[in-house]
């Protein structure tokens, strides 16, 4: 398979294009409360330097107490008008980028992991770029990518003030100006040095989160806490978790020495910076004939100056790690899936039965060098009733999740009905199959809902009491108050049932019938069955199937004896391939694995299997 470069970074301007485009569609009018906030702001520090100028100033002149109340008092009130409405713009723009612009990429950073191909979202490379979505829509205001909107607009005010008062200084003289910049500058350059060098440990940093949260997601998980106490993992969990937060632990530990030393390198600048001012400052006092009001002025300038400068460098520390998160948002966003997702080649019938080919497939993990399905060649004819069977590891749920069109083969092709499964639009593709998978999955919602997919009120009645009887749920659910309207995982729903491993088994049959698709495929379906039921659904295999392609995954041998055909698969290959009674004759693996089998059930009940 040819692997596609991806782009991990979109570069400062293109991102900063990207972000104000969605703020722009998304919510106008942030830009109008930026505009006042960065107006209103500004105007606002230049007033609180220079009314204790005005204040002195009108003392030395002894004007008259009303004249001095009017002056004072009307610039008291300006000033608090400027700020209510500065302060009601900044939340306006906060607002709206963080609280509302990160919900909107959070939930479609969401839907992408949800439609992204599952190749790419089960594999290793596949998770970190997840985790790293995940921390670019976070909670956190200071390094989510909605943080880029008003970072921005507090640079934008920080450059403005900055450029204003250099005016005021550089009257004053354009020397002290030179020394506050070299001494920023000098800042900068340490800060921009430790925040690349935190980014270079951002995959290090996602690979840690995502084992430890995988950890501390699963014991939260209510299917997993009766392993864990009926294994006393506690202990072992308390290990696995510690190792991984000492890891964190460690790393997180660097990353903060070398923020440490930044600081300290900051707080040396600092004292340059301003203990010069003041000197130069005093200096001219005694030296000219600069009053206390202007001394109050240039010291307020001189202040802000540095405040401007402070602001500039961690305004663009912000906006750079918000630049980040918005690259690895846009990588997880610019994912190409490998599959189709174009108009693609025409469906066959719903209503008739599917062939299914495999030519020389071959499958490996991105992760892993081995090969998992070699070279492998099988045609499933329309209407067969096909059953793979082999040792665990052996590629069985591997090869269903070729087939289904989940995973996709290294070289190869799969054809349905002769067309290459590639040529078909996935999702299109996807709703030919129906399949039961090893792993269950239920929802708080009704048993009705879980079994459709669709709304109580849309979906087909008949078709839903159908599959319930095929599936032998009819008595389960007649036996519930409220039928299959009942909801299921009663811990979230607040009401309802919680149905045993065998319910759940036959509610994802009844699912997959329900779907009524021409490729049916069960993997393990009996495994949670009682004997009877088991028994009962290979009697009633044949109905339960009728009009589709089937294919069957089991460990018991002899459950496969209603299939028309039986392959054995070992190491990726098909081993052996006929009917019970052709691979028995043959004395194979089948065979012997079958002999096992039956020997145990002979000794100890007598039963013999066939
Ligand atoms: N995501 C993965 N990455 C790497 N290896 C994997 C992955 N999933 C499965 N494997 C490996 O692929 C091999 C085949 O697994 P598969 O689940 O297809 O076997 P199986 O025949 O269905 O086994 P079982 O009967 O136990 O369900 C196993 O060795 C397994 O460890």
């Amino acid at each position: 398979m040819s692997k596609r470069k991806e782009k991990t970074s979109h570069g400062f301007l293109n991102n900063m294009n990207f972000m104000f485009r969605e703020q722009w569609n998304f919510e106008k009018t942030a830009f109008l409360f930026a505009l006042v906030f960065i107006l209103f702001d500004l105007t606002v520090s230049f007033i609180v330097i220079w009314l204790p100028k005005v204040v002195l100033d009108s003392i030395n002149q002894s004007i008259s107490p009303a004249a001095f109340i009017t002056t004072i008092g009307t610039i008291t009130i300006g000033l608090m008008f400027l700020k209510y409405w500065s302060h009601y713009s900044e939340q306006g723009v906060l607002k709206s980028a963080v609280n509302i612009l990160n919900m909107h990429f959070y939930i479609k950073k969401d839907w992408k992991i949800l439609d992204m191909d599952y190749s790419l979202s089960s594999s290793a490379q596949g998770k970190i770029k997840i985790e790293r979505g995940h921390n670019a829509t976070s909670r956190n205001i200071y390094v989510n990518m909605a943080s880029f909107y008003p970072n921005s607009a507090y640079l934008l005010k920080a450059i403005i003030g900055f450029i204003s008062f250099s005016a005021i200084i550089l009257v004053l003289n354009p020397i002290i100006i030179l020394i506050l910049i070299i001494s920023y500058l000098a800042s900068a350059y340490v800060s921009f040095l430790v925040q690349r060098m935190e980014h270079s440990f951002k995959d290090v940093r996602a690979e840690i989160d995502s084992k430890l949260y995988y950890l501390l997601e699963e014991i939260n998980h209510h299917a997993f806490a009766k392993d864990i106490r009926a294994y006393n993992m506690k202990s072992w969990i308390n290990d696995t978790t510690h190792l991984f937060m000492d890891e964190k632990y460690r790393l997180e530990n660097h990353i903060q020495t070398k923020h440490f030393m930044q600081g300290l390198f900051d707080v040396f600048l600092f004292m340059i910076r301003n203990g010069g001012g003041y000197v130069f400052l005093i200096w001219q006092m005694l030296t000219s004939d600069m009053t206390i009001g202007d001394f109050i002025f240039y010291f307020g300038a001189i202040t802000g100056f540095s405040e401007w400068l402070k602001q500039i460098v961690m305004r663009f520390k912000n906006l750079t790690n918000a630049n980040f998160s918005v690259d690895d948002y846009r990588y997880l966003m610019d994912t190409k899936d490998a599959s189709k997702r174009t108009k693609g080649a025409t469906l066959p019938a719903y209503d008739q039965p599917a062939e299914l080919v495999l030519e020389n497939v071959c499958f490996s993990y991105e992760e892993s060098d081995r090969v998992f399905i070699n070279q492998l060649n099988l045609k499933v004819y329309a209407g067969e009733k096909l059953a793979i069977v082999g040792a665990n590891g052996a590629g069985k749920t591997t090869l269903i999740k070729l087939i289904c069109g989940l995973l996709h083969p290294v070289s190869g092709r799969i054809l349905l009905n002769g067309t290459d499964s590639k040529e078909f639009n996935r999702d299109d593709y996807y709703s030919l199959i129906a399949a039961v998978f090893q792993n269950v999955s239920l929802l708080p919602m009704s048993i009705a809902e879980n079994i459709t997919f669709c709304k109580e009120s849309e979906f087909d009645t008949e078709r839903l009491l159908d599959v319930i009887q095929k599936a032998e749920l009819s008595e389960n659910i007649n036996e519930l108050k409220d039928g299959y309207h009942t909801n299921l995982l009663p811990s979230i729903t607040g009401n309802g049932v919680n149905l045993s491993g065998g319910e759940i088994q036959k509610l994802m049959l009844a699912r997959a019938l329900y779907k009524d698709a021409p490729l049916l495929i069960l993997d393990e379906p009996t495994a949670a069955l009682d004997p009877i039921a088991e028994d009962l659904m290979y009697r009633r295999y044949d109905k339960l199937t009728k009009n589709k392609t089937s294919l069957f995954i089991s460990h018991r041998l002899s459950s496969t004896r209603f299939c028309d055909r039986i392959i054995f698969l070992e190491d990726g290959q098909i081993c052996e391939t006929g009917s019970h009674d052709e691979l028995m004759a043959l004395g194979g693996k089948y065979k012997e694995v079958f002999d096992i089998q039956s020997h145990y059930y002979k000794e100890n009940s007598g039963v013999k299997l066939r």
